[in-house]
């Protein structure tokens, strides 16, 4: 029998952007409490672990040289700098998943967004938005973890972001967190069938 390494069965890679502190972490983790078996991937960052994160949970804490060895070893399928530090998607577990025929989801930033649609052009693009400008800067400024500096930065982004929400196939609102989730979970349930995502693309 001939071997076909693609899979037969038809898998959705959907990635999730949005400003810094619209809820994209809350959200998500709300899918996840209803419904553990979403697979979302883990990210390299070089920025340094926040209280409470976890390396290997919340993400896989490198330092620059091991980024530079990954970007130069091809594994990262999309890279980007955001707000002086680096973030990346690491390609194979990706790979492995979609090929076993199960969705999964990123949750990166706008450029590292752009760089899936351009490798992966069936991924489904979502962009979780904020209720207003207003709600994004309370938001933001409410969960503390940042310097006043770190959040301008963030915000200054935040405006460009939201300017690029036309580029994305579909746009949520969180407004209310739970119903924010439903949303994401129906998408990322929705039948994929003119979509096959190739193991070898
Ligand atoms: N391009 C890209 N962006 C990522 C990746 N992982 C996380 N990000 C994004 O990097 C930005 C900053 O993330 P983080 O420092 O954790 O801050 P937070 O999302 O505001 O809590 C967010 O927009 C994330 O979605 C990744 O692997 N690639
Ligand atoms: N729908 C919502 N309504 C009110 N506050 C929210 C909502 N979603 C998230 N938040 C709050 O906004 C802040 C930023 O959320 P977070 O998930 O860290 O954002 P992101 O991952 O997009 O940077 C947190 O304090 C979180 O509790």
């Amino acid at each position: 029998m001939p071997t076909d390494h693609r899979s037969p069965v038809p898998a959705r890679l959907t990635v999730l952007s949005g400003p810094s502190g619209v809820g994209k972490g809350t959200v998500v983790a709300e899918v996840r409490r209803r419904y553990p078996e979403v697979w979302l991937s883990v990210s390299v960052t070089t920025r340094a672990r926040r209280p409470g994160e976890v390396d290997g949970v919340h993400y896989h804490f490198v330092d620059g040289a091991e980024f530079d060895r990954l970007i130069a070893e091809d594994g990262l399928l999309e890279w980007a700098e955001y707000a002086g530090n680096r973030y990346g998607t690491p390609a194979a577990p990706v790979r492995e998943r979609l090929a076993t025929g199960a969705p999964a989801l990123l949750e990166i930033e706008l450029q590292g967004a752009r760089q899936v649609r351009a490798r992966a052009p069936e991924a489904q693009l979502v962009f979780l938005a904020p209720p207003s400008w207003g709600e994004l800067e309370r938001r933001l400024a409410g969960r503390g973890s940042e310097t006043r500096d770190v959040q301008e930065r963030r915000l200054a982004i935040a405006q460009a972001e939201l300017d690029a929400a036309g580029e994305f196939d579909v746009v949520v609102v969180n407004d209310d967190v739970a119903r924010a989730a439903d949303e994401l979970v129906s998408l990322l349930a929705a039948p994929s069938s003119e979509r096959t995502v190739g193991a070898s693309e």
